[in-house]
């Protein structure tokens, strides 16, 4: 996951290839929930890992459930059955409207003292018409903040309080059809002796998520009747029943940014479109209908039971006109899709993005003007008009609201045809529901190697560059190349085969260098199958380096394994010759140099911290020595590449060297603070 402030989408070209998606986050929550309620040991296969359903597993844990996480993505969840839940309780539901609302309504039903909260924004959500709907029963729940939103207590400390049974509960369907499913999935508790009816009052809105609801509870052993949507029994004698193992499908909410990518995205070659794993055309969840949606705009889908294929069929995309009430969710991808159509597109009939995580309506209108494209926001209907060519595109900072769609959808921006790059802020948000996504999105995006950004970062031994290289790349989200550990390697493997490192040994090292069986793994470094991450450090290791480094045949060999790391969404390379020779077309160059007191000072202390013995004179004498040999070799010897800035880092920190390379790097970046867009 990218946990950096932002994210800079270099301009993408192509997609293709397959990507399996995690699972969906409606359908986690409420198997949770179920599985919670239900007496036995449920076996949750392929569950969703995400900020929502951490909540939710928080929750169950707080109330007295068993949670056993240590299958990976399987969770093992023991339900209450006929016990009591812990209580009191106080639960911290983050902004997920999937464990707020169902764990209010069955806590409320399951009797106890808890209090439900979560982030500011939840407490901006509304919760009123459920609270309404549970109050008419009998219940008490009082607000602890504002009237009609959480946090709020639910106040059965001398347990549940005789209910109104008799007569239909009435509740809204036209604000969230998460009450109904709260009520759905809540009522089961209390259908002892009679049958209970839920009568909807309004027009019910988002049916798709109440007909997963009905499809899990079917699972769980309660069988729901409905007539027309609108008046819903749960048949007397109902009781949770776990069906002992069952699969999460994977969130077909998450498949509408890769069917919109591989409707827009030139096709990469030697793939056939976009498969997407996990989910199939006759998915349970109502998000799938976003493929009838990206068909009507021009893309080709096939499909089968677990997968997906899409390829780009129209080109430019077809502008369409649609009422997205039944996709609520994955309709704000073909307001990102509407990018790349001819014409006009309207989304009609949303008003419920005005109450998700953020107001969703105002935010895809600003952000999407911001990108070039004319858009009229209306009380329930977004009206998208694309840039009118290329030169009408402007590279943006996309603002994501907290909200992990936005920041998705506008991940899509990025296709653009001026091939400008898009930077999304914090990107994190995606945790909600997918945090793999950028990982995921560029498994299967590509772009021409000259748009993936680079930063090098060459200067003298110990002058600082693996620190700042390596603070620079955490910042920016970018790969890391440490070329200095590909002489120490090669240097060590010519060591370990028993070749003296000289020019009578060219060849034959140069050829190790080639294949060097060299791996980064999870901070160390492998060579073959042994960790040689402290035998490449220590001060042997470093001259042997330079000595082999001085080698021109050796520093051929390794200029493609080089550069390969240029990847996305972008690379920080540090070592002598990354600016002069590697990567002359960089962005931005730094050479980083200090003193040689300063230098040896620094290697010294940091020797001895690793419990290395030293002698700061001869540590001056080495590094000196090695500066001049890096300097004066024949092929690309150390020194400032052209058009490189130099940092003289003697007497700053590392923070201050890091802010300084960093506001270096906006200053080139179309959408710092003062440029275009
Ligand atoms: N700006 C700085 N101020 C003080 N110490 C620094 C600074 N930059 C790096 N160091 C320290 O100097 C030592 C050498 O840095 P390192 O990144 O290994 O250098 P290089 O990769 O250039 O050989 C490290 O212990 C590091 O923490
Ligand atoms: N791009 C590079 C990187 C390192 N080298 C050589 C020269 C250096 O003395 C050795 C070791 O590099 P490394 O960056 O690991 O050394 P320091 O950490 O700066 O001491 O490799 C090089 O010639 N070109």
């Amino acid at each position: 996951m990218y946990s950096t402030a932002y994210l800079d989408l270099p301009p993408l070209e192509t997609a293709g290839g397959e990507v399996r998606l995690p699972g969906s986050k409606s359908i986690s929550n409420r198997v949770l929930l179920l599985a919670a309620l239900s007496e036995g040991t449920t076996e949750v296969h392929d569950l969703l890992a995400s900020d929502d359903t951490r909540v939710m597993l928080d929750g169950l844990r707080a109330i007295g459930c068993a949670v056993d996480e240590s299958g990976g993505s399987t969770v093992r969840i023991t339900g209450l059955g006929r016990s009591a839940p812990r209580s009191p309780a106080k639960l911290f539901l983050g902004n997920a409207g999937t464990a707020m609302r169902p764990l209010t309504a069955a806590l409320t039903l399951l009797g106890g003292e808890f209090e439900l909260s979560g982030v500011p924004r939840m407490h901006e959500r509304p919760i009123g018409d459920l609270v309404d709907a549970l109050r008419q029963l009998g219940c008490r729940i009082d607000y602890l903040g504002n009237e009609g939103f959480p946090p709020l207590r639910i106040a059965h400390a001398d347990g549940l309080p005789p209910l109104a049974l008799q007569a239909p509960i009435r509740v809204r369907g036209d604000v969230s059809s998460q009450f109904l499913t709260a009520l759905l999935m809540a009522l089961p508790l209390v259908a002892q002796t009679q049958d209970v009816v839920i009568e909807v009052v309004g027009e019910l809105i988002s049916k798709p998520y109440i007909h997963i609801t009905l499809a899990l509870l079917a699972r769980f052993g309660i069988d729901v009747r409905h007539e027309q949507w609108q008046r819903f029994t749960i048949p007397a004698g109902s009781r949770y029943r776990s069906p002992g193992s069952i699969h999460v499908e994977a969130d077909a909410s998450s498949a509408s940014y890769f069917i919109a990518l591989g409707a827009l995205a030139a096709p990469a070659s030697n793939h056939n479109g976009i498969k997407i794993l996990g989910v199939g055309l006759d998915s349970i969840q109502g998000d799938i209908r976003f493929v009838e949606a990206a068909r009507a705009m021009g893309a080709q889908i096939t499909g089968g039971p677990n997968w997906l294929r899409i390829e780009r069929g129209a080109w430019p995309l077809k502008a369409i006109d649609l009422d997205c009430n039944h996709i609520p969710d994955a309709a704000m991808t073909l307001a990102a899709m509407a990018l790349y159509a001819e014409g006009t597109t309207v989304l009609r009939n949303i008003a419920s993005w005005r109450v998700k995580e953020t107001d969703r309506l105002a935010a895809m209108a600003i952000e999407l003007r911001k990108l070039g494209a004319t858009v009229d926001e209306g009380a329930d209907f977004l009206r998208v008009t694309p840039p009118a060519d290329a030169a009408a595109w402007r590279a943006a900072s996309i603002h994501t609201y907290d909200d992990h769609r936005v920041a998705m959808c506008f991940s899509l921006a990025a296709f653009n045809p001026a091939r400008l790059p898009v930077r999304i802020e914090d990107p994190k948000c995606v945790a909600k529901t997918f945090p793999q996504y950028f990982e995921a999105l560029f498994s299967v995006a590509q772009t021409a190697v000259r748009h993936i950004p680079v930063l090098c970062i060459d200067g003298p031994t110990a002058s600082g560059k693996g620190t700042l290289a390596a603070a620079v790349a955490e910042r920016l989200g970018y790969g890391l190349l440490d070329s200095g550990v590909l002489y120490r390697a090669t240097a060590l493997a010519a060591t370990r085969a028993g070749l003296a490192i000289s020019p009578g040994n060219e060849g034959a090292i140069a050829d190790l260098a080639r294949t060097l069986p060299v791996r980064f793994e999870g901070g160390s470094i492998w060579l073959g199958d042994s960790d040689v991450s402290e035998a490449i450090r220590t001060e042997e290791a470093g001259m042997n380096a330079s000595s082999v480094s001085a080698l021109p045949a050796v520093r051929q060999a390794l200029v493609a394994l080089q550069h390969g790391f240029q990847r996305l969404p972008g690379l920080v390379a540090d070592g002598r010759d990354m600016g002069t020779v590697i990567f002359p077309a960089a962005p931005l160059k730094v050479y980083l140099t200090a003193s040689a007191a300063c230098r040896a000072e620094r290697r010294y202390k940091q020797l001895i911290s690793k419990g290395i013995s030293a002698n700061i004179d001869d540590l001056r004498a080495d590094l000196e020595a090695r500066d001049a040999r890096d300097q004066s070799r024949a092929v690309a010897p150390l020194k400032p590449a052209q058009d490189a800035l130099v940092l003289d880092n003697s007497l700053l920190t590392i923070d201050e060297a890091v802010s300084q390379v960093i506001a270096w790097w906006q200053e080139r970046q179309p959408f710092a603070p003062g440029a275009q867009g």
